[in-house]
């Protein structure tokens, strides 16, 4: 059974329309990159895959156990979100908060949980340093802790490679790629990275106004539209 599943799904702002008719599946472990040109609709479809925005037309459901709030999401950052005057620690247990309801404090499993995901991304040591005075691939991981406050199953990931130096691009793409294959948990990609796409991905969808492409990387591969976008790039 799919944990993500979309069904002729348009999506649009005020009437107007962005995608349309688009069709996917996503299943339990799944390394799906969604890639499209500038423009195409790919944060759009983030939003309404996070369920912030809804479809003007079609399904998008979950399933095999995922509830939609339990989706976690790393936005693409803007500068005054790498300005933010918080701990570490603080910022990596505030991603516990969306099943909190209104209660105001930390239960001690989510203290914990926020401890465990500090160490799974390295980060451990940069528990009580100011956020905004870390690298952008340090506060990258740590917004990866945050999200995992939120989602031991599914992670939905916007260019979170975008300003960070190549060594740091590598480095969060494996932390990113041992989440999948060693967690288990289900990821989301939007980049134009193709090549990250062509080493990483289990699945591509790939988006213009119609969709031109869902299924595997080796059929995306293969197929006319991956080639002309890959230039041809083996996997
Ligand atoms: N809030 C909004 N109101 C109206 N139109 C919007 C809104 N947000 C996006 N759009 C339009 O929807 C289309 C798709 O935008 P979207 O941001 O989803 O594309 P994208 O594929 O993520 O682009 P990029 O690769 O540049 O980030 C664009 O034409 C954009 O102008």
């Amino acid at each position: 059974m799919a944990q993500l599943i979309g069904k002729d799904v348009t999506l649009g702002y005020e009437g107007n329309v962005v995608i349309e008719h688009l069709n996917f599946s996503v299943q339990t472990g799944d390394y799906l990159y969604i890639v499209g040109e500038n423009g195409s609709g790919k944060s759009t479809l983030m939003k309404a895959i996070l369920g912030l925005k809804s479809p003007m037309a079609g399904t998008i459901t979950t399933g095999d156990g995922l509830q939609p709030d339990e989706i976690g999401y790393l936005p693409q950052q803007t500068a005054v979100q790498r300005d933010f005057p918080a701990s570490v620690l603080e910022i990596v247990r505030s991603g516990c908060l969306n099943h909190s309801g209104f209660r105001p404090f930390y239960t001690k499993q989510e203290k914990q949980l926020a401890l465990d995901n500090m160490e799974r991304l390295g980060i451990t040591h940069l528990a009580k340093r100011c956020y905004r005075e870390l690298s952008g691939g340090q506060q990258q991981r740590v917004l990866l802790a945050r999200a995992l406050g939120a989602t031991q199953k599914m992670l939905v990931l916007d260019e979170p490679v975008t300003g960070l130096d190549p060594k740091a691009q590598l480095e969060l793409y494996e932390l990113i790629a041992q989440l999948n294959r060693k967690d288990g948990i289900t990821i989301l990609m939007v980049s134009h990275d193709m090549e990250a796409a062509v080493k990483y991905a289990s699945h591509v969808l790939h988006i213009s106004k119609t969709p031109l492409f869902f299924g595997t990387k080796e059929d995306y591969l293969r197929s006319k539209i991956g080639q002309t976008y890959t230039g041809g790039t083996e996997a």
